[in-house]
């Protein structure tokens, strides 16, 4: 388990690389912050290694800087210590690299021979371009445990994406707030364990640059909490679409938002059969049969629907959301009612909930590419909805500019049914209430959440059961 999995612990603001050079500027202690950070890394060494002959690969900015700075702990306290310097070391980095006295070795693969464990502090937040040439080289030809400075060298901290070229690091030392390609893959991985140490930067800066990126958890929203007061009808009411073709997707979807806490669902059925069937199997649920949209509407009670697990990218699908849409009723939208307005998405205007995976959000609003929290936030904009932007990185993003990522899904989450969960649990925390940014992230939590409760081999009817389990376990965080 990494060290961010203590996720209480974690502040919850994401700086990127320029927010967090801001921070530097707006604290103007530069060389201070630099000994801090220097001495976390060795600190963090220290605490998980014996002690081996270390080289620290030096990148000539302020990374490099932390790398000669952890050199000097390092060999005060007895390591066999070496640095490889890439080029002559910049601004602060120059003051931490004339207090070093120890070996300098050149930087280049014959260099790391001797070496049991290799700190990687070449590139960090500064990273420019692509990492190749003798950096490339130098990086491949590595067979030690890696440590990396802020971030392993070649990953994007913005992005989390690799330019050029990035090695495995066993840990990670950053500082002050994680960036967003700490959560972000392939970043994630390449960073091993990931410890976020503080430096001295004082915390009023965050007002000064206001932070609109978040690592999703129980910090950033409060579940629905009902009262002596609140009755079936007082906590929300969902109607979920159901086709006669796919009618289990629905069925999901119906239990997610049971389990989250919508005080009624109904299961809207093409068919009387389909009906009786989903009756059988989620005794607690609603159903209705009818010509669509008018029965949906009937009843203006109904607020809350959600459209697309199990529905077909057709006409019809479009004509009822578009219904929906113009009764002003409040959506959540996946899979078929999504893909129904493909190269459309102006025309989802007023859904409140989006939960594309890639696919999906590349046949509305374009490929993803390699930044995904920047194509969410666009997608956002564009479409006026939240977006949930699917996978083992989820990200959710609001129109007006946060998001957050979700870094807690276990990999067995990825099996066929488990976004239907997802998308109900999304439309129960909004039917009791919650603003749609809250429910969508509430709901990706939750469920990533669940599904580690689960556990390996599990299956999307697995999830349901867990979320009450899940609802606790965030009463106790906070
Ligand atoms: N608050 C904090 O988090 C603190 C972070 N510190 C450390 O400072 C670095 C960022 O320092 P900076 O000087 O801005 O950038 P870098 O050291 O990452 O690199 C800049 C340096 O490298 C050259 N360069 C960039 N990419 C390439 C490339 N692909 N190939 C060749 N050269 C490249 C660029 O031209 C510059 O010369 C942060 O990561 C932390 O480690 C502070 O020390 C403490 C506060
Ligand atoms: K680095």
């Amino acid at each position: 388990m990494s060290a961010m999995t203590r996720r209480a612990a974690t502040p919850s603001e994401l700086l990127s690389p320029t927010e967090m050079a801001e921070a530097d500027r707006l604290a103007g202690n530069g060389p201070a912050l630099m000994e801090a950070a220097g001495a976390a890394v060795a600190r963090a060494i220290r605490s998980r290694f014996r002690p081996l002959p270390v080289l620290v690969l030096a990148g000539p900015g302020h990374n490099g800087g932390d790398g000669y700075v952890a050199a000097r702990h390092l060999e005060r306290a007895g390591w066999d210590v070496a640095v490889a310097p890439l080029a002559p070391p910049n601004g602060d980095a120059a003051g931490a690299a004339a207090h070093w006295r120890g070996p300098i070795r050149p930087f280049a693969p014959a260099s790391l021979a001797r070496a049991g464990l290799v700190v990687d502090a070449v590139f960090g937040a500064g990273l420019s371009r692509p990492v190749d040439g003798q950096v490339a080289e130098t990086l491949c030809a590595i067979r030690t445990p890696i440590v990396a400075v802020d971030v392993p060298s070649g990953v994007d901290g913005a992005t989390g994406a690799v330019r050029g070229l990035a090695r495995q690091a066993a840990l990670t030392v950053t500082f002050f707030r994680l960036k967003p390609g700490h959560l972000l893959l392939p970043g994630r991985d390449l960073c091993g364990e990931t410890v976020l140490a503080e430096i001295g930067l004082p915390e009023a800066v965050l007002d000064r640059i206001g932070p609109r990126s978040f690592r999703n958890g129980p910090g950033l929203w409060r579940l629905p909490q009902p009262d002596t007061a609140t009755h079936k009808h007082s906590r929300g009411h969902v109607t979920m679409l159901s086709s006669d073709a796919l009618s289990g997707a629905a069925l999901l979807a119906a239990r997610g938002a049971r389990r989250a806490g919508a005080g009624l669902v109904t299961l809207a059925c093409e068919s009387e059969n389909a009906a009786r069937a989903h009756r059988m199997a989620e005794p607690g649920a609603l159903t209705l049969t009818g010509d669509w949209p008018e029965a949906l509407l009937e009843d203006g009670r109904r607020e809350v629907f959600c459209a697309g697990p199990g529905l077909p990218p057709d006409a019809t699908t479009r004509g009822t959301v578009a219904a929906l849409l113009a009764a002003g009723k409040r959506l959540v939208l996946d899979a078929g009612a999504l893909t129904a307005f493909a190269g459309h998405p102006d025309r989802l205007h007023g859904a409140a909930i989006l939960t594309p995976h890639m696919a999906e959000f590349a046949r509305l609003f374009g490929e993803v590419g390699k930044d995904r929290l920047e194509a969410a936030r666009r997608a956002a904009a564009q479409s006026g909805a939240v977006i949930l932007l699917k996978g083992s990185d989820t990200v959710i993003a609001a129109p007006d500019g946060r998001a957050a990522i979700n870094d807690n899904a276990p990999a067995w989450l990825a099996t066929g049914g488990t976004g239907d969960v997802l998308a109900g649990i999304a439309a129960a925390l909004l039917a009791q209430g919650m603003p749609p940014f809250e429910a969508a992230c509430a709901a990706a939590w939750l469920q990533g959440e669940a599904a580690q409760r689960a556990g390996p081999g599990m299956i999307a009817e697995d999830l349901p059961p867990q979320i009450h389990a899940t609802f606790l376990h965030v009463a106790a965080l906070i």
